[in-house]
Order: C-alpha cells, then sequence, then structure tokens
C-alpha cells in the first residue's frame, strides 16, 4: 500500500512550519498530496525529491500572493489555511466545484476568533496574511469534520499565545485523526494538553524538523481486504502496523466480526474470506471513512447492515449516504438512508454502471461489488487517484497474481 494520507498530509505542514529542513519517508504521492506540496510550495516551502521517494521539505518564510488549488482535498482545505494565516501577502484558496460545498465556515471563524483576516465562508475565500497569528481560545463546533480541529493545532505552536480549541456541540467524529495530530505535535516536540475532554491546548514553540515515516494508508488498504472478503480468497498487506492512530486500524475488527479471519504476522495484515460474509450493526463515528468499504460488504452478505454515527459524510467528498443508498439500490440492492447512516439490505445484484461522484472510495466501493456481480463498471475509477496513485494497476496486479478465491 502508498503511505498514509493523513500522515503524509499532517508531516507536510509540520515540515513547513518547522525551525529546520525535515525529510518526510515514504510518503504518499498522490492528488490529495500533491496538493498540499503544491500548495505549500506557492507559499514559499521547498521541496525537494530525495533519491527513495522520499520528500525532503524546507521551511521559508511565507508569503503571498499565492492560489492554492485544495482540489477536492479535506486536508488541504483545511490544514492549510491555519499555516497560510502566518504568511505576508494575500492567499487565495479555491477547489473542485463540489470542493465548494463542504463545510468551511467553522474554521474559517475560528482563524478570524484568532486574529488572523479572512474573506469570505467556504472556498474559494482569501486569507489576508499579516505575518502573524494572535492565537488564543478559541470554541467551535467540529461536529461536521474533525479536520476543524486538527487544522487548529497543526498551526497553533506558531500562533503567539499557542491555540487553545474546545469543542462544543454533537459528538465529535473521527477522533482518531485528532489523536494522530496530537501524536505526530508530539513528536515534533509541541507541548500538547489533551487531558480533559473536547479540549486541546497547544502551547506556542518551536516545531522541530525532523525525519517522518509513513505507514502505509490502511483505510486504503480495506478495499483490497474487502477483495477477499467477498471472494473467498487470501490477501495480505504488508507493513500493517502493530499500533497506529490511522482509523483503518479498526478494520481489522469490522472484517472479523463480517466473519473473515485475519491475522498479524512479520509478513502484514492477512485477510481470509468467509464462506458466508455476515451483516452487522456498528458505529463507524470513529472510522466514517471506512463507511463505503463496509457498505460495499453489507450488500454482499448474508444479513441486514445498519452503519450508524456517520451523519458527518454527508460532507465527505459527496454525500455518501445519499450516493451509496442510490448505487446499491442501483444495482437492484436494498439500502435505505437513516438520520445517521444507512441500512442495507442484501438482494441479488445486477451489472449496472456504479457511479462514483467523483469519490475515491465510492470508486472503491463499486470495484468490490464488481467482483462478484457480473457488468458492474464504475464510471470515474480515475477518481481513485485522490488518495492512491494507480488504484487499477494495483487491482489488476492483486487479481492476477495474488488472490485465489473460492468463487
Ligand atoms: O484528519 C484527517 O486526515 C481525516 C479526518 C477525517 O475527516 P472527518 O472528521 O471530516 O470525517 C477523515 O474522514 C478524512 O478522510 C481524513
Ligand atoms: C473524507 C475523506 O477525505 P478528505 O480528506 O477529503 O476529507 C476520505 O478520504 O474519506
Amino acid at each position: 500500500m502508498p503511505g498514509s494520507k493523513s500522515i503524509t498530509n499532517r508531516a507536510l505542514v509540520l515540515a513547513a512550519l518547522a525551525d529546520r529542513a525535515s525529510t518526510v519517508h515514504a510518503p504518499l504521492r498522490s492528488r490529495d498530496t500533491n496538493l498540499m506540496a503544491a500548495g505549500l510550495q506557492s507559499l514559499g516551502v521547498g521541496f525537494a525529491d530525495g533519491p527513495d521517494g522520499s520528500w525532503l521539505v524546507t521551511p521559508g518564510a511565507m508569503r503571498g500572493p499565492a492560489q492554492v488549488d485544495c482540489g477536492l482535498a479535506g486536508t488541504v482545505m483545511r490544514f492549510l489555511p491555519p499555516a497560510a494565516a502566518l504568511a505576508v501577502g494575500d492567499v487565495t484558496f479555491d477547489g473542485d466545484p463540489h470542493a465548494r460545498t463542504r463545510p468551511m465556515t467553522t474554521i474559517l471563524d475560528a482563524l478570524r476568533a484568532l486574529g488572523a483576516d479572512v474573506e469570505g465562508g467556504s472556498l474559494p475565500f482569501t486569507l489576508h496574511g499579516k505575518g502573524g497569528v494572535a492565537g488564543g481560545v478559541v470554541t467551535i463546533d467540529a461536529s461536521a469534520s474533525s479536520q476543524f480541529v486538527s487544522g487548529l493545532l497543526l498551526s497553533g505552536a506558531r500562533y503567539e499565545s499557542g491555540v487553545t480549541v474546545r469543542h462544543d456541540g454533537k459528538p465529535l467524529p473521527s477522533m482518531p485523526h485528532i489523536e494522530m495530530t496530537v501524536a505526530m505535535l508530539r513528536e515534533a516536540g509541541v507541548v500538547v494538553d489533551d487531558a480533559s475532554p473536547n479540549e486541546w491546548r497547544v502551547e506556542p514553540g518551536a516545531i522541530t524538523g525532523r525525519d517522518w515515516h509513513v505507514e502505509p494508508d490502511l483505510s486504503n488498504a480495506t478495499p483490497f481486504l474487502a477483495a477477499a472478503a467477498v471472494t473467498g480468497g487470501e490477501v495480505t498487506i504488508p507493513g500493517w502496523p502493530a499500533r497506529t492512530t490511522q482509523p483503518g486500524g479498526a478494520a481489522r475488527d469490522l472484517f472479523e466480526r463480517m466473519g473473515c479471519a485475519v491475522t498479524l504476522t512479520d509478513a502484514g495484515l492477512t485477510l481470509s474470506g468467509p464462506e458466508k460474509l455476515v451483516g452487522v450493526d456498528v458505529d463507524l463515528k470513529d472510522e466514517s471513512e471506512l463507511t463505503p468499504t463496509v457498505a460495499a460488504l453489507a450488500a454482499l452478505a448474508t444479513g441486514p447492515t445498519r452503519i450508524r454515527g456517520v451523519a458527518h459524510i454527508r460532507g465527505h467528498e459527496t454525500d455518501r449516504i445519499a450516493a451509496l443508498v442510490t448505487e446499491i439500490n442501483r444495482l437492484g440492492g436494498q439500502a435505505e438512508e437513516t438520520d445517521d447512516g444507512l441500512v442495507i439490505t442484501p438482494r441479488p445484484l445486477r451489472g449496472e454502471v456504479w457511479q462514483a461522484y467523483a469519490d475515491h472510495r465510492m470508486a472503491t466501493a463499486g470495484a468490490i461489488i464488481g467482483l462478484v456481480v457480473e457488468g458492474v463498471s464504475v464510471d470515474d475509477i480515475g477518481s481513485t487517484t485522490k488518495t492512491i496513485p494507480d488504484f487499477p494497476g494495483m487491482w489488476t496486479t492483486m487479481l492476477g497474481t495474488s488472490m485465489h478465491g473460492t468463487r
């Protein structure tokens, strides 16, 4: 598996704000991370290619005018503005058509409250950089995205008073991603207090330049594991970490609950697909980015599945609840929206064109179903380049050489 999107884009921001050069080893090189690198470069941060595919990042005084293309990347649109607020000059942000509808107001209002000069409430917007941010205490409702919290924390050490972020609202999604942010800040020598629930304090101070080692992307591994789960085959993901802050780590338990056998050895994580995949009732609030994979598995299981706790994924790359329900039903399945997720009752499926909605995880969900339902095609498999450089090549290689399904 290529590197983790979430770890790579955190490492790039921390490297850009650090007190010396950093090397990011085994970074993900895909649309989301290339956009982050390009955005930082346009602000004056130095990027060079290491001999082994690593990225050498040299911090520089950040300055506008600059134009940042966020594509459809939540990590770029939420992590880069808090850093760009430290620049001198104007920095304008825009992105793909659908990116303009993704929630942004919360973090832009927070930046204003912390002393930044921001024009606009969603993409496109402009930061009028003054070369510094006062910082301080800010209370936000981050129930629409954990990335609002992570974005503020990643740059907060460089604000004059640091930053204290308090969350007040419905439960926060994707907590492991906030834990990932806190863990990486501490690795970079930043003092973070996360002892109180829903409150994070980042002390002002230097961010240390260092060597970052990026883990394989475990969320992107799940379609490959799912391939074994739905065909009764076997797939091994090399380099699966024994401990991780990636929410994809929870995929092990999920697959086991659906009837798969999962083992972690020196060779990696191996999944053996069951005779019969069973449906589950599962709260994916912490691992919401796994919803499309779980929904695809659910459509092929032997009993109903209820996915809860993911209301906020209506604001992901597309409205994922609506998209999954529409596409599963298009194939003759039975899926219904609930307030905070969806219910899927397996039915015999037929071949149709599965729409990806420019969403990498919708595309991979269609690929999973296409392994066992004749005649399924995905309209835009190219959308997978958001976080995987060559999904079609990896999928073909897996099917040709590594998987011996029994169905
Ligand atoms: O911080 C991160 O790297 C991410 C946080 C999560 O966002 P939400 O909290 O908006 O779900 C996750 O879904 C996204 O894929 C990556
Ligand atoms: C929600 C996701 O992405 P983003 O980082 O664009 O929010 C995702 O990858 O599932």
